[in-house]
């Protein structure tokens, strides 16, 4: 077994205490399941947040020891990957509901001392994305640099940016849609119905007892039809028979394809718990992010821009379900890019097209903004009737080597530098206006970082106040921020010794 990539990796918990559900209800305590790749930032705002599908979990990259497989997502995160794990702090969580180490339907009741079964309560997109907030909070993540997931990980992504519209950068929904299909409902009914006529479901209360492998594994193998996609299941099956040449002329399990199907109903019933995938499954069901309303009036506000993703051959979560997405953010004037990916296998493509995923997602990454890595940290724009000492204090408290100096209104009026408190203390000036610099070199936040970097070259600077078109100061862009970026991107493409 080659372990590349990130190597050994582990998981992590978070409780807390509690969280308010849309249902009205309360679901107390709760513990999330969390892996992080890489290191947060000083600025706190380098975090990208994968968010996982139906039978994900947290570890989306890297090894467990004794794992036969690495990480569900393991082709696009870590060092030199999409998700590059030497320029980004990567978290990704198991959404409550699930049963690989969130509080879901098989945690313990705090309340009997057994397990939740039907007792837990009803989650929705909106709860999980809520918990996942929490988890946020408690890294420390100041701003998520991005939030990407694939089919119900996509609809996480749509909620975050409704949810938390000054909080997420850019997002990168794959695979997805803004509602389920009435079709995309009936096949999780006959799913959900499958396990619940199971007489080992026994209203839910199985823990300790027979599961209800049997209706699990039919739920899965009828799941599974509608991730792969009849070009694809051609290409794998054909008619193929599994041991013989000619029909048993009985009900044994003939062709390659029931075979591969029994397969994964097998596989799956070993990794996961029925009634979550009742849970997961309602939760998708239930998502709509316009909830009433229209789509272009979910995405009012929303802050984030986005690369949104769909794949050729999905028929579960078809192309036009991200173009109606795209055509709702192009009405509401943001930025939106639409790559489809050209693959024959289906759904489950956003986990198998790992190059042209990461083609696509670098670069998309890679047109970083301003805003981006820009410095927020207040108060950032001191006044000019400030004392050189007060100044000196700030700076050194800030770890800055430039001060934005605005007047009293926050526009700005200059800049001072250490270099210009060393010289005013050795000539004894003790205002910031006596030596303050009024021809101030400044960025925009929605430039490409690559534009400002070229500026900072041209005039020989290595910071820039981050203005709006009024001339408020909104942040401060550092060489620091961009050589950081730029070495990334160095050891990506081969040289390591950046
Ligand atoms: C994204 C999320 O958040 S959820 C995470 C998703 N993860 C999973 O679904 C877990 C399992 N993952 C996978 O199987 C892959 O990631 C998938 C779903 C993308 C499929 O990938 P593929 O490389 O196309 O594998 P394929 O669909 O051919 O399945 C391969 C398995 O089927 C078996 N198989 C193939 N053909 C047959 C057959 N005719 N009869 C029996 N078994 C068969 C293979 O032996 C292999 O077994 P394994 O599971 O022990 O490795
Ligand atoms: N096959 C993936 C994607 C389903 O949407 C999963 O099992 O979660």
């Amino acid at each position: 077994m080659i372990i590349d990539g990130l190597g050994f990796v582990e998981t992590e918990y978070f409780e807390f205490d509690e969280l308010k559900l849309e249902n009205g209800e309360k679901l107390s305590p709760v513990r999330i399941a969390y892996e992080t790749y890489g290191e947060l930032n000083a600025d706190r705002n380098n975090a990208i947040l994968i968010c996982h599908a139906l039978s994900g979990d947290a570890h989306v990259a890297g090894w467990h020891r004794g794992d036969k497989y690495p990480g569900w997502w393991d082709g696009m995160v870590g060092p030199g990957r999409a998700f590059d794990t030497e320029k980004y702090f990567v978290i990704s969580s198991n959404v409550i509901g699930g049963c690989k180490g969130s509080t879901g339907p098989s945690s313990i009741n705090p309340v009997t001392g057994k397990p939740y079964g039907l007792e837990f309560p009803v989650v929705t997109i909106k709860d999980m994305v809520n918990a996942q907030k929490k988890l946020i909070d408690h890294l420390g993540v100041r701003q998520l640099l991005a939030v990407v997931g694939g089919s119900m990980g996509g609809m996480q992504v749509l909620q975050w940016v409704v949810s938390y519209k000054d909080l997420v950068k850019t997002a990168i929904p794959i695979a997805t849609t803004a509602h389920l299909s009435p079709q995309g409902i009936a096949f999780n009914e006959v799913g959900r119905r499958a396990i619940m006529s199971d007489p080992d479901w026994n209203g839910g209360d199985y823990y300790g007892g027979r599961a209800p492998e049997r209706g699990l594994a039919l739920a899965r193998m009828i799941g599974h039809i509608t991730y792969l996609s009849d070009e694809s299941m051609r290409e794998k099956f054909g008619r193929e028979l599994k041991n013989s040449e000619r029909y048993g002329y009985d009900f044994s399990t003939e062709f390659q394809v029931e075979s591969y199907l029994h397969h994964q109903g097998e596989s799956f019933v070993k990794r996961f718990d029925a009634n979550s995938y009742l849970y997961l499954t309602k939760a998708i069901d239930y998502f709509d992010l316009a909830n009433g309303t229209t789509l272009f009036d979910a995405f009012k506000g929303v802050k984030a821009r986005f690369l949104v993703i769909s794949i050729s051959s999905d028929w579960l979560y078809p192309p036009y379900q991200s173009r109606e997405i795209v055509m709702a953010l192009t009405a509401n004037e943001i930025d939106v890019s639409h790559v489809e990916i050209k693959s024959g296998y289906g759904h489950d493509a956003f986990l198998l097209e790992t190059g042209q995923l990461t083609h696509v997602i670098t670069n998309s990454l890679q047109k970083q903004r301003v805003q981006d890595l820009m410095i927020e940290r207040e108060p950032l724009v001191m006044h000019e009737k400030m004392q050189m000492k007060e100044a000196a204090k700030r700076m050194i408290e800030g770890e800055f080597t430039h001060l934005p100096i605005g007047s009293r209104d926050g526009r700005l009026i200059g800049i001072i530098t250490a270099w210009d408190i060393a010289n005013a203390v050795a000539n004894g000036y003790n205002l910031v206006e006596e030596i303050l610099t009024e021809e101030v070199v400044t960025a925009y936040s929605d430039e490409l970082i690559g534009a400002a970097a070229k500026r900072m070259e041209k005039h020989n600077v290595s910071s820039l106040p981050v203005v709006t078109t009024d001339n408020r100061v909104v942040g401060i862009i550092t060489s620091d921020c961009i050589s950081r970026l730029i070495a990334g991107d160095e050891r990506r493409n081969g040289n390591p010794e950046t």
